[in-house]
């Protein structure tokens, strides 16, 4: 194990990276059943342990994640640690597997648990006397078992037509084994980690704890460049690249972008006099164009030629035979839902034995020891991805409309769904056939489809296919992005409010934003932004992430009207903000509560929503917040005469931070909605608070629950709110209230000021207190719930 993990793929099978040597820390969040964050873990270590188990009876540690953010290469650390002793466990074995090889066996014959292991993953000399399995049977918590990729599991479910598998020794569909460990029905009580790309639903009973990957920080980032470049020079130019770019930032925050321009950046630099990076706003597409500019400058010939000027459309015309061999097998495989190829697929597509090394490919390592032929992958998902959409360019004998073919798949709505439902329901039978794979692999597809036929790589392109045929592709291209968006929003239902036409998109139109990025037309994103008709949109849980906002951003600057957005619960960080500062001058609502912002989110939000004052609604709930983003709030607050709600709890706000808000929501005449749960305010932000409702205007709904405040703190808020009349709904929840607090309140009751809801559960009343409040209600019309 210490030795088949000590090495991170890399390109042209011969180099590798050591994984000590490059392996940096992520972001991994904690999450609950609902997958709320419940922070972060300090280290790869704790994984396995019980901080965050939210469900006792579950077995399966998930691991979620975008593409590319590092899921596999965490498992790798993981094993690696374990092989020196290094993880915190008494297991005593540790058995690696790739899901899709659960798949991949689907043809053979059934196996058992006993195959499974001792074929299928480690060969402890046939263990002739059955030691080793009577042991694993006996002690099934001295077992690690990781699942790598269960979005990869591509099954027809008729095919799981078999009786549940419950005893060691029956023989069954491999993918039945897989869900009777995961379920814990085989091996119960052994440790389970498996790994699945974000959005892929996992039912709950299985899950024992969930994380999601966030990539690298910025913290991370810069150990990565260290790690990765060892010549300073090197280091100080990438760095400064990255501190201009925070689009660039962004797309690097993934891991695999990050090695892949980091990678591409040192060859390139090496290769030629001059070499920077892209200086406009580098697309996905160009950075893989970067790395298989890379694999083709590896061929025997052209490595010949060092230190000579860069020429990209020399090196793809000179490596278009083999670009287009490869492009072909991955369009195949793509076609097929495979991942994986044989010998004989990749010399049907005339890839030589010379072509292997330059690196697009690398060899499967799980089960060639089975006796089975080698077999081999591309080396990323999202290579085989792009290398498909360089076939449906390069292609000259299809119809020109193949190459819609994806985008048609993608547009049905598709649910991921998952055979847990088999173990769950206990039944043997399904009743329906489910497709239970994402379509990503399709949409980084036509991702990179937009890339490469977009006026930017014209140039390029016109060297490889001929340039009739290109602009051709390109027009029909344009037309069908031109209209997407629309046909997306008209196929969804929309809401009507006070506040207009309001539609819930779904994840389909975020990919559909990011092509019209790639293809870099101003044209196309004018079209797709007139297509956004509704007043309101919202991107909640869309996995939005911060390079995502860049292609939301090059279509919504395009946008004449007025526009609310509410983009909850994602992943936007910092970075993205800063991508999305032009398009904030049109926005009415801004909600991005739950997407791991920090004050200098702040500063974007209050430059550009003071500049132009058309925000009504602002929500940062649950973000990385201290008091001087609060400054900034509250100076947003101040100076937008039409924000009417604030949502800003569950933050890092204390006493300081409360005052600026009070004193700035005192002086505001347009705010009516307040939410300040779970901050730290205490006393002094509660007397901060009072002075605010004393006589305000307009507030009508205020929350200052969970922020320490004590009967002092009740106290004041109780004696000022006697004078406000607007105040409709109060929450004064989770704080430290005590019986001291209960006859300022009973006044605040009797003085029937309108106030209509008044929450007050988990303080520190007793019936004592109490009894003070139930007198006061017989003198009170207005209250319609007291809890
Ligand atoms: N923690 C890390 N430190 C250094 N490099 C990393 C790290 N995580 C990922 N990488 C780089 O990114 C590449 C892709 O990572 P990995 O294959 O683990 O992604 P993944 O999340 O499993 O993607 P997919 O869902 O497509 O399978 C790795 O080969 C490695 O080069």
């Amino acid at each position: 194990m210490s030795r088949d993990t000590s090495f991170i793929m890399s390109y042209g099978q011969r180099e590798e990276s050591r994984l000590e040597e490059l392996y940096t820390d992520t972001q991994i969040e904690l999450l609950n059943d609902c997958n709320e964050g419940q922070g972060f873990l300090e280290s790869l270590d704790q994984l396995l342990g019980d901080q965050a188990v939210f469900n006792s009876q579950g077995e399966t540690i998930c691991v979620m994640g975008d593409a590319g953010v590092g899921k596999s290469i965490l498992l790798q650390k993981l094993q690696n640690l374990w092989s020196k002793k290094e993880l915190q466990t008494d297991a005593i074995f540790f058995f690696k597997f790739r899901c899709r090889m659960f798949s991949v066996l689907k043809d053979t014959e059934q196996i058992s648990l006993r195959q499974l292991l001792f074929k299928y993953n480690c060969y402890p000399d046939l263990d002739p006397d059955n030691e080793v399995f009577d042991y694993i049977l006996r002690f099934p918590e001295k077992i690690i078992f990781t699942f790598d990729g269960y979005d990869e599991i591509q099954e027809d479910l008729e095919l799981m037509d078999v009786p549940e598998v419950v005893s060691p020794e029956d023989k069954a569909h491999p993918l039945q084994l897989l869900i009777s460990l995961l379920c814990g029905k085989l091996l119960k009580g052994s440790q389970k980690v498996l790994t699945a790309r974000t959005g892929i639903e996992i039912q709950k009973k299985v899950i024992r704890k969930k994380v999601v990957l966030r990539g690298f920080s910025p913290a991370h980032l810069k150990t990565y460049l260290d790690l990765h470049f060892k010549e300073q020079e090197h280091r100080e130019l990438v760095s400064a690249q990255l501190d201009a770019s925070p689009h660039l930032s962004g797309l690097c925050s993934t891991p695999l972008f990050c090695w892949i321009v980091f990678k591409s950046f040192r060859h390139l630099h090496s290769m030629h006099d001059s070499f920077d990076l892209p200086e406009a706003c580098i697309t996905l597409t160009d950075i893989f164009l970067l790395l298989s500019e890379v694999f083709l400058s590896h061929s025997p010939a052209r490595a010949l030629l060092k230190k000579r000027a860069r020429c990209t459309s020399e090196t793809f015309k000179g490596g278009l035979r083999s670009l287009t061999a490869f492009a072909k097998l991955a369009l195949q495989g793509m076609e097929r839902g495979s991942l994986i190829c044989s010998q004989e697929e990749i010399t049907e597509c005339g890839l030589t034995e010379e072509d292997l090394p330059l690196g697009f490919l690398k060899t499967v390592r799980e089960y060639d020891a089975c006796g089975s032929p080698a077999t081999f992958e591309f080396l990323h998902g999202t290579l085989q991805s792009f290398l498909a959409a360089f076939a449906l360019v390069l292609d000259e004998q299809a119809a020109v409309s193949s190459i819609l073919k994806f985008f048609a798949e993608c547009s049905r709505r598709r649910h991921s769904c998952l055979p847990f439902d088999l173990c769950i329901r206990n039944s043997s039978k399904l009743s329906e056939k489910e497709p239970f794979t994402s379509n990503e692999h399709l949409q980084f597809t036509n991702l990179f489809l937009s890339g490469l036929l977009s006026k930017a790589h014209t140039g390029l392109m016109e060297h490889l296919v001929s340039p009739g045929l290109l602009k051709k592709k390109q027009t029909l291209l344009k037309s069908y992005l031109s209209t997407s968006v629309k046909f997306h929003l008209d196929g969804l239902p929309h809401y009507e409010s006070d506040k207009g036409n309001k539609v819930h998109v779904l994840p389909n139109f975020l990919w559909i934003l990011k092509c019209v990025f790639e293809t870099g037309s101003k044209d196309i994103a004018r079209m797709t932004a007139k297509g956004i008709t509704a007043d309101s949109i919202k991107l909640g849980y869309c996995n939005v992430f911060s390079g995502d906002c860049t292609a939301l951003n090059f279509v919504l600057q395009h946008r004449k009207k007025l526009l609310g957005l509410d983009m909850d619960n994602n992943n936007i960080s910092d970075y993205g903000v800063k991508q999305l500062k032009p398009s904030f001058c049109k926005m009415t609502v801004v909600r991005l509560c739950v997407n791991h912002l920090s004050d200098s989110s702040m500063e974007v939000l209050a430059e550009e929503l003071c500049k132009h004052k058309v925000v009504t609604v602002l929500g940062l709930y649950s973000n990385h917040i201290t008091d001087v983003g609060a400054k900034l709030v509250a100076q947003i607050i101040e100076e937008c005469p039409k924000l009417e709600v604030v949502k800003i709890g569950k933050n890092k706000i204390s006493a300081v931070g409360g005052k600026f808000l009070a004193s700035a929501i005192q002086k505001s005449t347009s705010i009516f909605d307040v939410g300040m749960w779970g901050n730290t305010i205490g006393d002094e932000g509660a007397e901060a608070f009072a002075e605010a409702l004393r006589h305000h205007p307009r507030l009508t709904n205020l929350s200052l629950s969970a922020n320490g405040i004590t009967s002092k703190g009740g106290k004041c808020l109780a004696a000022a709110l006697k004078e406000n009349s607007v105040l409709r709904i109060f929450w004064l929840v989770q704080n430290e209230l005590t019986d001291d607090a209960a006859p300022h309140l009973a006044e605040l009751v009797q003085a029937n000021t309108g106030l209509s809801h008044l929450w007050l559960i988990s303080n520190q009343f007793t019936v004592e207190g109490i009894k003070h409040l139930a007198v006061a209600l017989t003198h009170n019309t207005a209250l319609k719930e007291i809890w």
